[in-house]
């Protein structure tokens, strides 16, 4: 097995094993961190998703989101060949289907995926493994890397702001970057929410 590979397998291992109710003290403590932030208070189209396979839950946040009169979207996959996603409205009345993964997804048609992600302010981004830096392994599908390329060449309107979100335990010596991968404006987790002030506004 590659290091990446074993490091996919052993994280979301230890993710799963947490009781439901460390997962809930962990959620409620990110929520309160990331509710307090600049970014999110500056952000009105937020990306949320829906938490799989014991990722850290947004959920307390998208409430609060919803009551402060914010935008919130999930992501949707396109055809199984692009690898890219699209992010829909998500509403408390908005029905949902799963994904090829088992992951409720928006019910929408192709019109729907008008919306560009570039329009959106702030992306949370569920990860595998991160490192100081802000590198990131994510699932494995290249879908966010290849949904957020284009930040990779914006050099100036540096929106949408790419926040990872997971555990702290999630944090891990060093990972290699590859060429593709979209760096991380910052990281939160239940201890707090670290950036990376290369990548963002200040
Ligand atoms: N909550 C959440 N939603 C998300 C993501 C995510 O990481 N978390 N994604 C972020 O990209 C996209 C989905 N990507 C995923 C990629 C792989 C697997 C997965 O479980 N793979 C299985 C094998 C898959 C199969 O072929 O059936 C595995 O590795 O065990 C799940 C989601 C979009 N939505
Ligand atoms: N922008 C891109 N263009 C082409 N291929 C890409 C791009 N981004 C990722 N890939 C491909 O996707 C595969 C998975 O990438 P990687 O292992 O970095 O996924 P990940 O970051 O863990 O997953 P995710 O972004 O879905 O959370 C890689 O093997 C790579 O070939």
């Amino acid at each position: 097995m590659t290091d990446r590979k074993s490091l996919r397998f052993t994280m979301r291992d230890k993710r799963r094993a947490l009781s439901a109710e460390q997962q809930r003290d962990a959620s409620l403590m990110l929520a309160e961190h990331l509710a307090a932030h600049r970014l999110f208070h500056l952000a009105r189209r937020i990306a949320f998703y829906l938490p799989n396979d014991g990722e850290i839950d947004l959920g307390y946040l998208m409430e609060y989101a919803w009551q402060q009169n914010k935008l919130c979207y999930l992501p949707v996959l396109g055809p199984r060949n692009g690898r890219r996603m699209w992010f829909l409205p998500y509403h408390s009345d908005t029905q949902l289907i799963p994904n090829r993964f088992g992951i409720p997804e928006p019910v929408h048609s192709r019109r729907d995926r008008l919306f560009s992600p570039m329009s959106l302010d702030l992306v949370l981004m569920p990860l595998v493994a991160f490192d100081h830096a802000g590198n990131r392994v994510g699932m494995g599908g290249g879908f966010y890397d290849r949904t957020f390329g284009f930040r990779r060449y914006r050099r100036h309107w540096q929106r949408p702001w790419l926040l990872g979100t997971a555990y702290g335990f999630q944090q891990v010596g060093q990972i290699d970057r590859a060429v593709w991968d979209v760096p991380l404006d910052g990281i939160a987790t239940e201890q707090g929410i670290q950036r990376f002030p290369a990548h963002t506004p200040d």
